[in-house]
């Protein structure tokens, strides 16, 4: 199988965070040790995988591949690993490539008229096509036929080649980025959610066990309680709660050494790491609570306002330490209790 490493680089800052969702590091290579091969191995999202199971058992009795699937959901939610389980399920080969790996149409023509009959067609970031190779894509997606250009200038002809039938997945961070007319040639889209602590119990515990780590009492919990919903997210936080055991000599690993070894990376109770806490001190300290802008406020922690938008807020919004409004941003009361202060007065009467 080929990785396409230009989906995975990203040395900006947002990767360099333990609580980031998009990979760091080598992990797309330790991502695999950790990827469950079978749908029954995926962890949580009970609806999605009854729907994808009758997708595929209805293929395998039709003996015909199955309509192409959309994944879409935030990054680390387990979108390649349900590509690769599909493809598994299903016992066929997979080939993947990323949106931003196919500069030129002919590349991805070249790329499906080399596919076997059956096959699976893994396209990352597929709301990054060029334009010219997502029409060449509808057309491969829908009528299983490309057509190649020979020679160059007046004199070139297109020939078209008819493909045996394969599957499509595409995996999109940005539904909504994608144009209808690709998004209407799905069969199917599965969309990913942020999962329960429950699930993501479950799924370190899974982890562990891979790793070889043994944990005891509410370990799995503390860990999961800290993971942002994310799969990826929890993992990370395994490892280096692993690396902390291997350093103590542990057999085992409690709840007090997972609290012990997240606090060194500066992971709190919830989740939030150094650069979201200073945001909400920020919004708190500098602003009594806020509306404060973007930009100012990004000023003021020392980040890019890209990240602060893209990486912090997000999660801060969803876990309710933070809203938007059209003035700025504005602190809630469980920020405040959560940086261990009263909030002042007039903060509620702004909504
Ligand atoms: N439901 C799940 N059960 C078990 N492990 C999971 C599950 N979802 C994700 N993982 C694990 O989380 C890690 C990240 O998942 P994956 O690479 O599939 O995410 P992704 O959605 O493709 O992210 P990105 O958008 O960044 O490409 C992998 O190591 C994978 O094994
Ligand atoms: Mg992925």
């Amino acid at each position: 199988m080929e990785y396409d490493a230009q989906t995975n680089t990203g040395a900006n800052e947002e990767s360099l965070r333990m609580v980031s969702a998009a990979p760091i590091g080598n992990e797309p290579v330790s991502d695999e040790e950790l990827r469950p091969h079978a749908l029954d191995g995926f962890i949580g999202q009970p609806l999605l995988k009854a729907q994808l199971q009758l997708f595929l058992d209805a293929a395998r009795k039709r003996e015909v591949p199955p309509d192409h699937i959309l994944l879409a959901g935030p990054p680390g939610l387990g979108k390649t690993t349900l590509a690769m389980i599909v493809a598994n399920e299903l016992g066929v080969p997979i080939r993947v490539t990323s949106g931003p790996a196919i500069q030129h149409a002919g590349d991805l023509a070249s790329i499906l008229s080399s596919l076997d009959a059956g096959e699976v067609l893994f396209i990352d970031e597929i709301h990054r096509l060029p334009r010219p190779a997502e029409e060449l894509l509808y057309i491969a997606m829908e009528d299983f036929r490309v057509d190649v250009m020979v020679g160059k200038g007046p004199g070139a002809t297109s020939i078209p080649l008819t493909l045996p039938r394969f599957t499509v997945i595409g995996a999109t961070t940005r539904e909504g980025m994608l144009p209808s007319p690709l998004r209407a040639r799905f069969g199917f889209t599965a969309h990913l959610d942020f999962y329960p602590h429950e699930e993501l119990e479950k799924l370190i515990e899974r982890s562990a066990d891979v790793l070889g780590v043994k944990l005891d009492g509410q370990a799995a919990h503390e860990m999961a309680v800290r993971s942002r919903g994310t799969p990826r997210i929890a993992n990370r936080l395994l490892r280096r709660v692993r690396d902390w055991a291997i350093v103590h000599d542990l057999d085992s690993v409690g709840p007090d050494d997972v609290k012990s070894a997240l606090e060194l990376y500066q992971i709190d109770a919830e989740g939030l790491d150094r650069l979201d806490i200073a945001v909400l001190n920020a919004i708190v300290t500098h602003f009594n609570g806020g509306p404060v802008g973007l930009n100012t406020l990004s000023a003021i922690v020392g980040e890019e306002s890209e990240t602060v938008e893209t990486v912090c807020e997000p999660y801060l919004v969803r876990e309710g330490f933070l809203v938007r409004t059209p003035k700025g941003r504005v602190a809630t009361d469980k920020a405040w209790a959560h940086l261990g202060l009263t909030p002042r007065e007039d903060v509620s009467k702004l909504f």
